[in-house]
């Protein structure tokens, strides 16, 4: 396993010249694009880790797939699908096109940021705090790490510069895709977007949804079945974004990505993967980290798609 890694280590690393790390937040500029690591988690609660393992980052993106398995659990998938749709788009992940385009004006999936912002305005939580309180919560049971924290300075720095996704926002109330206090929602999207995670953790909350919501770590059941295996859907048609079919391709395991530079694996009955690499392709995916997880899917035989 570890030789496996190591040498998906030295892939990803050659490639990582070729992206750059996300500065429309400008906390995240400060990232080192010359950093990569790779962790995996096997059901029976093996660790192996590789690379720049200490270092952490946001899970920005990655936040949804939390979002969007407290929703189910709490709302019900009809409720949520009501809301959001299942599609995967072939537009950046903040586009703002398609929601005037289309009628109803509905999301067309929860892993957009449209979809993910409608997803938490649903949630059954008074307030930005115990929304995000919620979703945090869930993370860590997810990772197996009750010390998980977000990243107060990335949080403050999206929420003072997110032109885009207040734009979003409003113009989904305007339409009646979604109700309530607009800033107070977005308060908590940008919270949850600064959850800050080692790529150990990562690779554990991959295995906990390969593994049908019990974190093998805790043994705690922390999802359903029945959610796991929506998300892991939606993971592998929309986790990457318009990059959902080329890593399917490449790659070909249910992932999840975030612009802090992570992605999340889920390798079905078998193991949880991740990276994290903050140098990012043009759109918003770690460069080193779909290197990586390409040469160890086909080393290790992990395709599932
Ligand atoms: N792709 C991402 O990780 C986007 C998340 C980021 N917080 C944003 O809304 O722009």
């Amino acid at each position: 396993m570890l030789q496996a890694m190591n040498e998906a280590l030295a892939r990803g690393k050659k490639v990582l010249h070729l992206g750059q790390v996300a500065t429309y937040i400008p906390e995240l500029g400060k990232a080192d694009p010359n950093t990569l690591a790779i962790a995996t988690c096997t059901l029976d609660g093996k660790i192996s880790q590789v690379g720049d393992v200490d270092k952490k980052a946001t899970i920005q993106s990655i936040s949804k797939i939390a979002s969007l398995g407290l929703a189910i659990s709490e709302l019900g998938e009809e409720k949520v699908f009501s809301k959001v749709g299942v599609d995967p788009t072939a537009d950046p992940f903040n586009s703002i096109m398609r929601l005037e385009m289309r009628k109803p004006h509905r999301p067309q999936n929860p892993l957009i940021n449209a979809g993910a912002i409608v997803v938490l305005s649903i949630l059954p939580y008074h307030d930005s705090n115990s929304r995000f309180l919620a979703v945090l919560n869930l993370v860590r049971k997810l990772c197996g790490n009750e010390k998980i924290e977000a990243n107060e300075q990335v949080y403050l720095s999206e929420k003072a510069t997110s032109d885009r996704n207040r734009s979003l926002a409003y113009f989904l109330r305007s339409v009646g895709a979604m109700e309530g206090d607009i800033e107070d929602i977005l308060d908590s999207y940008f919270h949850q977007c600064g959850i800050e995670c080692s790529v150990k953790d990562l690779a554990v909350m991959g295995a906990t949804l390969a593994n049908d919501g019990i974190n093998p770590i805790t043994n705690e059941k922390v999802l359903s079945p029945r959610v796991c295996v929506l998300i892991r859907a939606l993971m592998a048609t929309c986790g990457l974004y318009d990059g959902s079919g080329e890593f399917a391709v490449r790659v070909g395991i249910p992932a999840k990505s975030g612009v802090g530079g992570g992605i999340v694996g889920a390798v079905p009955g078998k193991m949880g993967v991740a990276t994290l690499g903050p140098a990012l392709d043009d759109k918003g995916n770690s460069v080193g980290g779909i290197e990586a997880m390409e040469y160890l899917s086909e080393k290790l035989k992990l395709r599932v798609l």
